[in-house]
């Protein structure tokens, strides 16, 4: 399977030369144009989580030798999730969970981010190179990348995130980071400054300053293909966990919702679809940045708008990077008209599809957004009613779904990271403030309220002390890039 940028099919990669090269050299994004040769029969799932990312991984990354992606396979997947099924479909309401949150870091980020080392490290043995991985964050990708990157050799990553724009957990999980090989950094900005900065790199004189120090970079954002490709497992691993239990026979429709901020998430839903599996409709959940509802309406992306704080802190984003791959594969490949669409994004802010594409994209891509309040409406009652504690991005997008539920299809609602990452809110949605509380007295108040365990790392997190309170302006991130490199190598 061959890979090429978005925006100019001149450069062709191998899977690994993509994983490790991360972004385009022109900026675009890599994708295939053989998806539709991968294809999976539905009648064909069974076994193991792992039996599911056997086929999917030896199809879209097959220059990786079949003994390089077992070992990957079993280091990402053998012993790092506490749930046996890696990613289990349970029941919320009339609909379906699925539940991603069961990894290292409770975030779904960590099941690509558990694959992307190992498939980073395997395209690096022997080369002699080293790395550094760049990574914007609006709160979860950042903590799964340091855990799944920590102390792996010839690697280094640093990660950035908007100052005060990440829950309290979620902030501590990355200020705590351990390793030889990691820098955290806050920005000042949101979350879209510091994924331009990092996508500026690309580009940029850091790169060469890199390059005298013998160092190539990287990203673990989902812009990387290594990052999606192990996301489109679980969609498959869904739908046979469905099948094994009885709620649709192989070939039956199915609809998921998807909590969205990068848009890598859905993507990875899309090229499912695209390789076999019947996916219907793909419900794109906004919270009050809703740029993507307005896109999916109306055929305009206007990024033109201020960024909203919400209680969703992982969504707040207004450039939603992977909507650039699925407008390459859904406009037939055009690679000329995704650059000026994208190059209209950078210079006004905007850009418009014309009717016939917007009718294709709505033929897949349904869309809805929340804002705080119908967020916090959400949780008490998948609490109250269903008897689920969900987090406020399942609940953006359990809301959504509810909209686009059709009784005749299975949906099954994304539920993206463990509530205990915003224990605050949570408990807030439900019962009111605890005056004076500090995010743990928060945990312990939701614990006990509803018998529900918090993660272990996230409660270790209260005596872990802090080791990161970098911060910079945005256009110090070039350097603090380039001196985390100089330190680690
Ligand atoms: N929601 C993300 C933002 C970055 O998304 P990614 O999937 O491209 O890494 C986060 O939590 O950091």
């Amino acid at each position: 399977m061959l890979y090429h940028s978005t925006r100019n099919k001149n450069e062709v990669l191998s899977s690994r030369e993509a994983v490790l090269q991360g972004l385009a050299r022109d900026g675009g994004l890599f994708v295939t144009d053989d998806l539709e040769r991968a294809q999976i029969d539905p009648a064909s799932l069974k076994g193991s989580y792992m039996d599911t990312a056997r086929r999917v991984f030896s199809l879209l990354l097959n220059d990786y030798s079949k003994e390089e992606l077992e070992s990957a396979i079993q280091a990402a997947y053998g012993h790092t999730f506490s749930a046996p099924e890696v990613t289990p479909v349970t029941k919320l309401g009339k609909m379906h969970l699925l539940e991603l949150y069961h990894g290292p870091t409770s975030a779904f980020k960590d099941v690509a981010l558990s694959m992307l080392p190992q498939l980073m490290s395997k395209a690096l043995s022997g080369t002699g190179k080293k790395i550094m991985i760049a990574t914007a964050t609006s709160g979860d990708t950042g903590k799964a990348a340091l855990a799944g990157f920590k102390d792996v050799p010839g690697i280094g990553i640093s990660v950035f995130y908007p100052e005060g724009g990440v829950s309290a957990i979620q902030e501590l999980q990355m200020s705590t980071q351990e390793g030889k090989n990691v820098a955290v950094c806050a920005v000042k900005g949101n979350f879209d400054d510091a994924q331009t900065a990092v996508k500026k790199l690309f580009s940029s004189a850091a790169l060469e300053e890199l390059a005298r120090l013998g160092v190539s970079l990287s990203s673990a954002n989902s812009i990387n293909v290594g990052r999606l490709v192990p996301q489109i497992v679980y969609y498959f691993d869904a739908y046979k966990q469905l099948m094994e239990g009885g709620v649709l026979r192989a070939g039956d429709p199915i609809d998921f919702t998807v909590p969205t901020g990068n848009f890598g998430d859905v993507l990875a839903g899309y090229c499912a679809k695209r390789m076999g599996l019947p996916v219907r409709h793909l419900v794109v959940a906004s919270n009050a940045n809703n740029v993507l509802t307005d896109f999916l309406t109306t055929g305009v992306y206007d990024r033109r708008r201020d960024l909203v704080k919400t209680i969703s802190p992982s969504m707040d984003i207004l450039v939603s990077s992977n909507l650039e791959r699925a407008l390459y594969w859904i406009d037939g490949g055009n690679a000329e008209r995704t650059l000026e669409r994208m190059k209209a994004l950078q210079t006004d802010g905007v850009y418009r599809v014309d009717a016939e594409l917007l009718a294709k994209l709505q033929e897949t891509f349904l869309a809805g957004f929340s804002n705080d309040e119908e967020t916090r409406d959400a949780i008490r009652r998948a609490w109250e009613d269903e008897g689920r504690l969900i987090d406020p991005h399942t609940a953006v997008a359990w809301r959504a779904a509810e909209r686009h539920f059709d009784p005749k299809v299975p949906m099954v609602v994304l539920s993206t990271a463990s509530p205990y990452k915003f224990c605050r809110d949570v408990y807030e949605a439900i019962w009111g403030e605890i005056p004076g509380a500090d995010a743990f007295a928060y945990m312990d108040a939701l614990r006990d309220n509803t018998g529900v365990e918090p993660p272990k790392a996230l409660a270790e997190l209260r005596t872990k002390p802090v080791l990161w309170d970098d911060c910079t302006e945005i256009a110090g991130v070039p350097q603090y890039v380039v001196n985390a490199a100089k330190r680690i190598f």
